[in-house]
């Protein structure tokens, strides 16, 4: 496993308040625009965020679901990681999709090399169309980064696995999962509510070794909203949070901003009227209601 650089669950103070994050995500492609590194960069920006992406695989995909993957070689992956790193100074990274062993090895050591101070792990196992974005197998891999990430943001299913257990059937169960995470790998866990049901959808940042005040729960909670397009609700989340908290150097703070942002975007997400599925949520739609004003 590779030593650990990061303890404190608060991440680093911005060194440059002054200036938009910087944050980096590591990630694959959605050509539709909804998930993966196409949903970052737009979280980020939403966010206030300037944006970088490094990708990791090229993924075919729609609203509807994924048709084939294409991984280029892992070492121009550490190509492009360097090229970042080598030159920019990095605030935050979010990983979302690593889908093999070999890539998440990759990442793992330019962690440690580059030591970026918050590092936010989307651990992407399987899209909500079912398909599998993690090779059978590679699970003992990425839980090899737990310990070297800030804040880790699995949705139920994916909890389950990183706890080793079956899956939680309901909230209590969740964050439970969540604590024994929290404590095994000593990193920040946010369990959320979205593959539960019930009129209310809760997320909850968890972390047993105490945020600053002895807390080991921030939880928020707001109404489960009816609709199909919740497509990269995961990925949008995780790097929003990225770029709120390498802003706030607050949890709360950034799960409070963040959380209300992405409610807001799914609550105007039928008006993208994008694809004939399981469509985008509209994350610039501050901005572009201002716009038509
Ligand atoms: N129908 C919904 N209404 C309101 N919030 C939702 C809804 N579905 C998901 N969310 C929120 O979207 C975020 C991602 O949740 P989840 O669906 O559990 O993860 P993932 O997209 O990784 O599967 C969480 O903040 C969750 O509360
Ligand atoms: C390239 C890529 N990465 C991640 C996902 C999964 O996105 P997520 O935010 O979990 O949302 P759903 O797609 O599951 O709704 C993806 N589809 N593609």
């Amino acid at each position: 496993m590779i030593a650990s650089t990061f303890s404190a669950p608060t991440g680093t103070p911005n060194q440059h308040p002054a200036r938009p994050p910087r944050v980096l995500s590591i990630a694959g492609t959605d050509p539709s625009g909804g998930a993966g590194i196409q949903a970052d960069l737009k979280s980020i920006a939403a966010l206030g965020g300037y944006g970088m992406a490094a990708i990791t695989s090229l993924v075919a995909q729609n609203t509807h679901g994924i048709r084939s993957i294409h991984t280029p070689p892992v070492s121009f992956l550490r190509e492009q990681l360097d090229a970042v790193s080598d030159d920019i100074h990095i605030d935050a990274v979010k990983i979302g999709m690593l889908g093999t062993v070999e890539v998440t090895a990759v990442v793992g050591d330019w962690l440690a090399a580059a030591r970026p101070p918050i590092v936010v792990l989307d651990p992407v196992m399987v899209a909500t169309s079912g398909d599998r974005l993690l090779a059978p197998g590679a699970e003992d891999a990425l839980r090899t980064l737990l310990p070297e990430s800030t804040l880790v943001t699995p949705n139920l299913p994916e909890l389950a696995v990183l706890a080793g257990e079956e899956r939680a059937e309901s909230w209590a169960n969740a964050l439970n999962q969540a604590r024994r995470v929290s404590a095994h790998y000593g990193v920040t866990v946010l369990a959320k509510g979205g593959h539960l049901v019930g009129d209310h959808c809760p997320d909850a940042l968890v972390d047993e070794r105490g945020f600053p005040g002895g807390d080991t729960l921030i939880e928020v909670s707001g109404p489960r909203l009816t609709t199909r397009n919740t497509h990269g609700t995961g990925c949008s989340l995780s790097s929003a949070l990225a770029t709120a908290q390498a802003r706030n150097n607050d949890w709360a703070l950034s799960l409070r901003e963040c959380t209300a942002w992405l409610r807001d975007s799914i609550t105007h997400a039928d008006d993208l009227e994008v694809g004939s599925g399981n469509g985008p949520i509209n994350h610039f739609h501050t901005l572009w209601s201002a716009a038509t004003r």
